[in-house]
């Protein structure tokens, strides 16, 4: 009998790129021939957090992938499987000796899948090597140091992808894989609203931002028009790996060398240590998938109201700047920042509805969905973190301030668009007479508020401050500081 040829497989999830790479440097670095893999996983496609939207971005950087793969005869398999199925099916033609991936930072289902993996792995003699992603850190106890290891890591050099001769499997060969295998057809819809991934779109992004668009960074970063040119719009591409944070940190610093406009260069970076903050705080506290991590608001109980969360999703609370920011986000999979923020903070304190009812409909929408990010955030807008300042964001002082003109209510909440502005802020002030003369009827052409703001705001804010004095959650505030805060809490969020 003759034995099968061995191979290294190189697991793709979300890094979805060959520059900067380091399980797939690591893979070319052994010598051996090599396979690049990417699953549709059952558990993913299964699972309410996740949309078409982001399988068909994924689909659109695995071609983005295989075009760059073209000169080499190759490509990445492509199969819907769960992960051991493929593997096993995988190894009826190879022996795989070593797996590379990137530590995943996922929600529960991946972590158990992980832990199964590894099982699986053991039992059939195969080495599972985990590259850290992005700089953060798998079995940290506290952050002693962290931000120093993440900077060292950011200024280390960049991972080549250069392949031996006919090191990637061939495409004849990856044929003979895909006839045991469920492949994944890589088409997907032409002509959405949404960013398109693959790494080619990623570095347009990227250069169009470095070269001018980074120059109004932090005076529109709260705008929601504006934001969407200003900002740099390279979180899909980070969250599902087409570029690394790495190079996009190393582009950035050497433009803050000559830049003149060094305040915005220097806002944008630091964002960048956010993204790994907040993904490390995940990594160490993953049960804030779907609970507090101050476990002291556990005992908030909010009513739950069907009603309310319907016209949330659906954009119809009669609030304009709240309805014109879920609009946009469903349709576009983008909101910047704050309106993010405010979505949250109106969801959990003007409608007092728990955060963990907000959490799938929004990260189904955001295109850029990162766990890591998605659960502490939601978390601490919705003010149960017992270390942050509490922000009850009000819609009609975030409009006439970041969108004085309507700009984009106008464009999202066509309905009103016709009104003068100070009545595009705020509908519900129109008299019955206003209202005739715009031909407008409130609760015809546009909805009543569905709630009393004022009243609202008072009792979330009431609430959530006598917590905040809660002998559980100062307790659980200290654990948090001593588990979480940095040395230097500052250097975090300086601006370099
Ligand atoms: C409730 C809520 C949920 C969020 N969920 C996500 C998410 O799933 N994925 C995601 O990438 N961002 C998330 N964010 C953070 C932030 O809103 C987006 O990263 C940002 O709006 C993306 O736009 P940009 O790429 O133009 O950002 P830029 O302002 O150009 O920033 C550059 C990069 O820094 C990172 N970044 C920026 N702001 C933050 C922040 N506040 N926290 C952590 N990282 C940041 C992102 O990777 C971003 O691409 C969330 C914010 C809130 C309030």
């Amino acid at each position: 009998m003759t034995s099968k040829p061995h191979i290294n497989v190189v697991w793709l999830k979300r890094d979805l790129r060959l520059q900067d790479n380091e399980a797939i440097a690591n893979a070319l670095k052994s010598g051996k021939p090599t396979l690049l893999l990417y699953v549709f996983e059952h558990l993913l496609l299964n699972d309410n957090h996740y949309s078409d939207r982001h399988f068909n971005f994924i689909k659109e950087s695995i071609r983005d992938i295989n075009e760059q793969l073209k000169s080499y005869n190759s490509k990445v398999l492509t199969v819907t499987s769960d992960i051991q199925t493929a593997f096993n099916l995988i190894q009826t033609f190879y022996k795989i000796d070593t797996i590379f991936s990137h530590v995943e930072t996922g929600i529960l289902v991946t972590y158990n899948r992980d832990k199964e993996l590894s099982r699986y792995c053991r039992n059939n003699l195969i080495t599972w090597k985990e590259s850290k992603n992005n700089g953060v850190e798998r079995g940290l106890l506290n952050r002693e140091n962290w931000l120093e290891q993440w900077e060292d890591y950011m200024n280390q050099p960049l991972e080549d992808f250069t392949p031996n001769v006919n090191q990637l499997l061939s495409i004849e060969d990856i044929s003979l894989l895909e006839s045991v295998l469920t492949v994944t057809d890589l088409d997907t819809p032409e002509n959405t609203k949404f960013q398109k991934g693959g790494t080619t779109t990623a570095w347009k992004y990227a250069n169009s931002f470095f070269e001018s668009r980074y120059k109004d960074y932090m005076f529109n970063i709260s705008k929601p028009e504006a934001s969407r040119t200003s900002c740099s719009r390279l979180s899909p591409y980070i969250s599902w790996g087409n570029i690394s944070v790495r190079q996009v940190f190393q582009k950035g610093q050497d433009l803050k060398k000559t830049s003149k406009s060094k305040r915005h260069i220097s806002g944008f970076l630091s964002r960048l240590r956010w993204q790994a903050h907040f993904i490390q705080k995940f990594e160490m506290e993953h049960t804030m998938e779907n609970a507090s991590v101050n476990k002291g608001y556990h005992k908030l109980k909010k009513s739950i109201s069907i009603q309310y969360q319907k016209a949330w999703r659906e954009g119809q609370t009669g609030f304009p700047l709240v309805d014109a920011s879920m609009r946009c986000l469903v349709e576009t999979g983008y909101v910047n920042f704050r309106m993010r923020a405010m979505l949250v903070s109106f969801f959990t304190h003007i409608l007092w509805q728990p955060w963990q009812h907000a959490s799938e409909h929004l990260s189904q929408q955001f295109l850029d969905f990162e766990p890591g990010i998605h659960f502490p955030q939601l978390q601490m807008q919705a003010g149960e973190t017992g270390i942050n300042n509490l922000r009850i964001y009000n819609p009609t002082l975030n409009g006439l301030k970041h969108d004085p003109d309507a700009e984009f209510i106008k464009k999202w909440v066509p309905e009103l668009a016709h009104l003068d502005i100070p009545f595009i802020h705020e509908p519900y002030l129109m008299t019955e007479l206003e209202q005739g003369l715009y031909d407008f009827k409130l609760g015809h052409d546009y909805p009543h508020p569905i709630v009393d703001i004022k009243e609202n705001r008072i009792r979330a804010s009431d609430i959530l401050w006598n917590m905040k004095q809660d002998p559980d959650v100062v307790k659980e505030s200290i654990r948090i500081l001593k588990r979480h805060t940095l040395k230097d809490r500052s250097r975090l969020l300086k601006s370099d």
